[in-house]
């Protein structure tokens, strides 16, 4: 992903003491976060943490929600999901172009198709799309938009490993291309750190971990401070690596070329203390939230 992390960049995306309640229930609760122009963000978090709670008002679909605080979103927002939601008794390229008014709208529709490898398939229907297939069409739907905000929750959730592995080089380049915000909701902690420029983990309504990524391209696993950055981030998931039977990345500990303390993440916040591990999850420190460092280099 292309990212400027030097760079000072106007915010995308400014939440501000964000509180969502259900039936009096705080799902956020006074949440912070800011998302620079361009900037690719993952947004990790247990079930339940509100990270779809979040996604929802940050696309204005939450009306009904009890909630207060600060949230400023562009209103150029596309919006993809798990499924792919395509009309079925559109074609493709119809799917693609529904409400967009534009003068060139076929002609963009067809380059976006295009884009995600679908070229030819105009007059197809969704139902003769597989479920990789059918994603990229959502992804031209929503880019084909270009919009400021990407937001994606578990865009690739339903898709088998090797479909996802060549839809996140898709994404990386269709996001290179188009420079859009996107904050990605997954489960994958993999996937986070291949994907973004930063990974936030959401825990109890509030901001438990935000960590740039800092690792060179192509991010495989394994490569240096690519497993440590998992370990960390997977404690913050309440994962515990010293648990009989779950084994930590066999190279964990044989990263090279990297300093001691190169997780793979450059300056970020954490809740707790500076280890996931030692802090464990949660630590309680989630009702103490640390000033936001990476939201406070973003001018409004
Ligand atoms: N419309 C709703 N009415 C009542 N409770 C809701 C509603 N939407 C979400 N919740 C509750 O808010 C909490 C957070 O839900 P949310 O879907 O945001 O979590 P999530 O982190 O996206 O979970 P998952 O990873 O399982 O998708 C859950 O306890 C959920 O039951």
């Amino acid at each position: 992903m292309a990212s400027h992390p030097g760079r000072l960049s106007p915010a995308a995306v400014r939440i501000d003491g964000l509180v969502r309640s259900f039936a009096g229930r705080r799902v956020l609760d006074g949440l912070e976060l800011a998302v620079r122009d361009g900037e690719f963000v993952a947004l990790l978090g247990r079930s339940g943490s509100g990270k779809s709670t979040l996604l929802r008002a940050l696309a204005r679909l939450d009306h009904d929600v009890d909630g207060e605080g600060g949230l400023t979103a562009p209103e150029d927002v596309s919006v993809v999901f798990q499924d792919a939601r395509l009309l079925p008794w559109k074609r493709l390229l119809d799917n693609v172009v529904l409400g967009l008014r534009a003068p060139d709208a076929e002609e963009r529709g067809r380059a976006a198709l295009a884009e995600v490898g679908l070229a030819g398939r105009e007059r197809a229907w969704p139902v003769e799309l597989s479920g990789g297939e059918q994603q990229r069409v959502s992804l031209a739907r929503s880019l084909v938009r270009e919009p400021r905000l990407l937001l994606a929750d578990e865009p690739f959730g339903a898709l088998d490993a090797l479909t996802r592995i060549r839809m996140h080089a898709l994404l990386r380049t269709l996001c290179a291309r188009h420079r859009p915000a996107v904050l990605l909701v997954t489960h994958d902690v993999d996937e986070a750190i291949a994907l973004a420029d930063r990974v936030v983990v959401l825990d109890r309504g509030r901001i438990a971990a935000d960590l740039p990524v800092r690792l060179p391209a192509p991010r495989r696993a394994g490569g240096p401070g690519h497993a440590r950055l998992r370990d960390r981030l997977l404690a913050h998931l309440g994962v515990d690596l010293d648990e009989p039977g779950i084994e930590a990345d066999a190279d964990a500990d044989a990263d090279t070329g990297v300093g001691a303390d190169d997780t793979g993440a450059g300056p970020g916040r954490e809740s707790g203390r500076e280890s996931g591990r030692e802090s464990g999850h949660g630590s309680g420190a989630a009702s103490t939230p640390a000033h936001d460092r990476a939201a406070e280099e973003i001018p409004a």
